[in-house]
This record gives C-alpha cells, sequence and structure tokens, in this order.
C-alpha cells in the first residue's frame, strides 16, 4: 500500500469518489460480495482494489470494530476524509462534525454542556408540539389518500423540532414552507444528496457551473445571512440579560445560547464564524439523521404489526389519555425503546464514515495501513455481520434486552460511530425518536404499501427510496 505524499490532488478525488460511490450505492451488494473476498473475517477487507495501480488508499473495513474505532480514541482522534464531507462544508463550515486536531477538542469540550440532560430536558415539550403538528397533518392526508409517504413529513418535523432547540425560531415550517430560510435549508439537503448520487457532479467545476451548482450556493448564501442575523442578534440580547440564569427564567436555553456563552479555561469563547459553523453543524446533523431513524422505525413496525402492537400497549399503558409525554416517561418504554435499536441497527441512518489516517495502524494479524490511509468504516455492515449477529436480517427487538447486549462486543452497535469522534447529538437524537415514535403509535396503525415497498438509498444518510423518483425536492413533492 502506498500512502500519499501530500494531500490528495482532485484526481485522486475523483477516484476515490468513483469507488465510494459505487460501494455506497450497492450496500447489500457489499454484503454479497465480502464473503468472496479472500480475506475474509479477517480484520480489514480491502475491497476497493487497485485501480490502474493507483488507488489503493482506500480501505473498506468489516468484522474490525476495535481496531477502526480506535483509530478515533486518541485525543484528537484522525481527520475525516476529504471525499464525501467536503460536499457540506460550503454550507456548515467548519464546525465539530468537519473539524479535527485541537480546534476540534476545544469545540468538542466547549460544547459538551449543550447536550447535558438538563439543557435537553425542556426539549422534549418542543419535540411533543412538532410531532402533533405532523400527526395532524395525517389525520388530514388519510382522508384523502389511500397511502401517505411518511419520510417527506418526517424531515420537516424533525427540521421544525432543531429550529425550536438550536435557536428558538419559530418556523412554522411543517405547514408553511413559503419561508426562504427553510425552503434554502431543503434545497441544501436535497443538493447535497444528489451531488453524492449523481457522478458527474463529483468534479467540482461541473457542478459549480451546473444550475444545481449554483442553485446550491444561492441557497447557501440565505442559510448563512439568516444564521449571521440571529447571532448578531442573540448576541445584542444576551449582552443586555448578562445571565444564562436570567433567560433560563423566562425561557429555555437553547443551543446558540450555549454557543454564545461557551468558554474555555482561558475565558475565550466562540468566534462568531465558529458559532455560525456550529449552529448549521447541528442544522444538518440534526434533521436528516433522526427523521432517517423514525421513519425507518415506523417502516419496520409497520412490517412486524406484533411488535407494532406491543409497543402501543405499553405507550398506552405509560401514557394513558394524555396525548403528550414528558421525559420521565422516556426511560419508562424498554420495548419501544428496543425496537428503535433493533430499526437502526438493520436500517443505520448514517451507513457509512470515513476517515484519513494521520498515523499508521497496525493490526492484530500484524498488516498494517500507512499514514493517509482513506478507511471508510460501513456501519451497515458491521450491524449485518453474522459473526457478530444470529441471524442478522431477521427483526427481533429482544437483542437489546439488558441480558442480550451485555454479551455482546462493546462495537457492534455503533449506529453513533464510537471512539472521540462519536455522535455528540446522540441523547437529543434517541429523545426525538422516542417521542415522535410513542406519540406516533398512539394516534395512528401502521402498515406497509405492498406497491411502494421502500429501497435503501445511502446518501448523507440512509434514506427511503420512494420519493427519490419524483422530480423537484422531496419537500415540494409533498402535499
Ligand atoms: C439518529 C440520529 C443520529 C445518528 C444515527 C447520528 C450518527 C452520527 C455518526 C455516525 C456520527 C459520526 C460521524 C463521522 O464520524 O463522520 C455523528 C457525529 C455527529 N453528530 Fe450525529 N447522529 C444523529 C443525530 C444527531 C443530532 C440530533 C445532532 C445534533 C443535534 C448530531 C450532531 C452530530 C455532530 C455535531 C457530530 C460530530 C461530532 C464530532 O465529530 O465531534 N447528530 N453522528
Amino acid at each position: 500500500m502506498v500512502a500519499p505524499s501530500r494531500w490528495p490532488d482532485s484526481a485522486w478525488h475523483v477516484r476515490n469518489t468513483l469507488v465510494y460511490c459505487t460501494l455506497a450505492c450497492h450496500l447489500d451488494k457489499s454484503i454479497d460480495y465480502s464473503p468472496l473476498h479472500p480475506h475474509q473475517n479477517r480484520s480489514v477487507d480491502r475491497l476497493s482494489g487497485d485501480m490502474n495501480g493507483q488507488c489503493n488508499q482506500s480501505v473498506w473495513t468489516r468484522p474490525l470494530t476495535q481496531s477502526c474505532f480506535s483509530l478515533s480514541q486518541s485525543q484528537f482522534a484522525d481527520p475525516k476524509d476529504n471525499v464525501f464531507y467536503r460536499y457540506i462544508v460550503p454550507w456548515i463550515g467548519k464546525g465539530l462534525l468537519t473539524l479535527h486536531g485541537p480546534k476540534w477538542f476545544q469545540h468538542r469540550k466547549l460544547l459538551t454542556p449543550g447536550f447535558h440532560y438538563g439543557v435537553l430536558k425542556p426539549y422534549v415539550s418542543l419535540i411533543t408540539k412538532s410531532t402533533q403538528v405532523m400527526l395532524d397533518k395525517w389525520e388530514h392526508l388519510i382522508t384523502q389518500e389511500k397511502s401517505v409517504e411518511l419520510f417527506g413529513h418526517v424531515s420537516l418535523m424533525t427540521l421544525d423540532s432543531i429550529l425550536k432547540c438550536a435557536f428558538s425560531h419559530e418556523s412554522n415550517c411543517q405547514i408553511d414552507r413559503s419561508n426562504s430560510y427553510i425552503k434554502s435549508v431543503c434545497e441544501i439537503t436535497y443538493q447535497i444528496n444528489y451531488r453524492i448520487w449523481y457522478l458527474p457532479y463529483q468534479i467540482d467545476f461541473i457542478y459549480w457551473l451546473s444550475r444545481d451548482g449554483r442553485r446550491f450556493q444561492k441557497a447557501c448564501e440565505i442559510v448563512h445571512l439568516q444564521t449571521d442575523k440571529v447571532i448578531k442578534e442573540r448576541k445584542k440580547s444576551l449582552k443586555d440579560e448578562q445571565e444564562l440564569e436570567k433567560i433560563q427564567k423566562k425561557r429555555h436555553l437553547d443551543f446558540l445560547d450555549i454557543l454564545l456563552c461557551a468558554k474555555d479555561e482561558k475565558g475565550d469563547g466562540l468566534s462568531d464564524e465558529d458559532i455560525r459553523a456550529e449552529v448549521d453543524t447541528f442544522m444538518f446533523g440534526g434533521h436528516d439523521t433522526t427523521a432517517s431513524g423514525i421513519s425507518w422505525t415506523l417502516y419496520c413496525l409497520a412490517m412486524y404489526p406484533e411488535h407494532q402492537q406491543k409497543c402501543r400497549e405499553e405507550i398506552r399503558e405509560l401514557l394513558g389519555d394524555q396525548e403528550t409525554i414528558q421525559w420521565d416517561d422516556l426511560g419508562k418504554m424498554p420495548y419501544t425503546t428496543m425496537c428503535i435499536k433493533e430499526s437502526i441497527r438493520i436500517f443505520p441512518p448514517v451507513p457509512f464514515v470515513a476517515r484519513q489516517l494521520s498515523k499508521p495502524i497496525t493490526f492484530h494479524d500484524g498488516r498494517y495501513l500507512p499514514e493517509g490511509t482513506l478507511v471508510g468504516i460501513n456501519i451497515y455492515l458491521i450491524h449485518r455481520d453474522p459473526s457478530l449477529w444470529k441471524d442478522p436480517e431477521v427483526f427481533d427487538p429482544m437483542r437489546f434486552s439488558p441480558e442480550n447486549s451485555s454479551q455482546r462486543h462493546s462495537h457492534a452497535f455503533v449506529p453513533f460511530s464510537a471512539g472521540a469522534r462519536n455522535c455528540i447529538g446522540q441523547q437529543f437524537a434517541m429523545i426525538e425518536m422516542k417521542v415522535a415514535i410513542a406519540l406516533s403509535l398512539l394516534r395512528f396503525e401502521f402498515s406497509p404499501n405492498p406497491a411502494k415497498i421502500p429501497r435503501k438509498i445511502p446518501q448523507v444518510v440512509l434514506r427511503p427510496h420512494s420519493l427519490q423518483e419524483q422530480p423537484g425536492t422531496p419537500f415540494e413533492n409533498l402535499k
């Protein structure tokens, strides 16, 4: 294997991106393919091979688990790869997701308190309200249509929630999508996913000259202007009010308050640019992922009505006639939680992550990877690995009972990644998924539409297929 001597050039990106896209677009095929590989059951499988003898930096990992997540255990962890992540940088800039080195470490330390349970607790009622708006819409839609495509609605609901939690913004986006900020976020999300999917757009100059590239750029400008405006206004009001406790008496603390007040030991806070990057990062990381998790969980429950009914009984017993849910209830729905976990095992919202090695690593069998190697960690494959999961294709929530979980490898279930660069928003995500699933089951019974069995589309997140076929962004196609 050859380590690149310098940061890869654009030709390198094109080759590697093609390799990644091919693998990414055939998640299921890569499962069929891996047993044929001569190195099966070893720590690392090289699936990308040699393209003209030049592209041997990409490594696709299989049972691996411990070895590869330990890549990110070191204090500063390895940087993200510059293939997929570069598509989102024009939007989110250099925030937690894309930073590396000491600056990432500083941001992670400053932002961790923003996910403390005391901050997250008031979000339950905000998420509940957003969920209820979505359910009211469904109530209306099922009187008009035989079947309702859920993913787009769930995406708008999670966008609505993250806007409230990130900067207390009441967007009303589930009902009124004429707001230019919402339209732009939807456009950006769609464009990023489309760009990954559409191979000619891997080449920068083709993309930036295209109509889509220009639309993407315009949408980023609108979003940045709006984020800057909100930050400026909030900074002003925080100055007047002086302290967080005073705000907290009036309303919940949102992520923006936390970001503006975050200070390290030397008393240094984040710059305006850093704050904007983090707000946009939460917007990006915090809505498509949970929309995927909620949608696939509803799909699994629709496919397995016996589990759906068990969850519904659990929630009815817990909430009685209430239509709202409280923080304390979230810890009292073990079966529903196991169903959510089993669903995101089978359909992990983030199907793969990637890193560029900052130093060589040696595996237990003596093979090593040099510095600069691009490592793709296929979470989807890990979650379906028969050496880790008995009958991996079977939906069995009891895998997540305390007894069964304790016997499993610690890195067999990694929907939120692992190590130092694991998902900072995982508690938030679990809260949102539990609230949305619980309230949905109280109001509706779900069954699959046999004419529209969803196909898995691994883009930035693992999306259900059906909306992809229609022209326009998924949000434009919603009724
Ligand atoms: C079901 C929902 C979610 C899933 C499956 C998920 C999964 C992940 C994964 C796999 C990573 C590692 C990415 C990588 O290595 O490149 C990650 C990182 C991250 N996630 Fe999430 N995520 C979810 C929800 C959220 C939410 C709700 C937020 C914010 C409110 C969030 C914010 C982030 C951030 C900021 C990072 C970067 C952390 C760092 O590198 O220090 N995520 N997430």
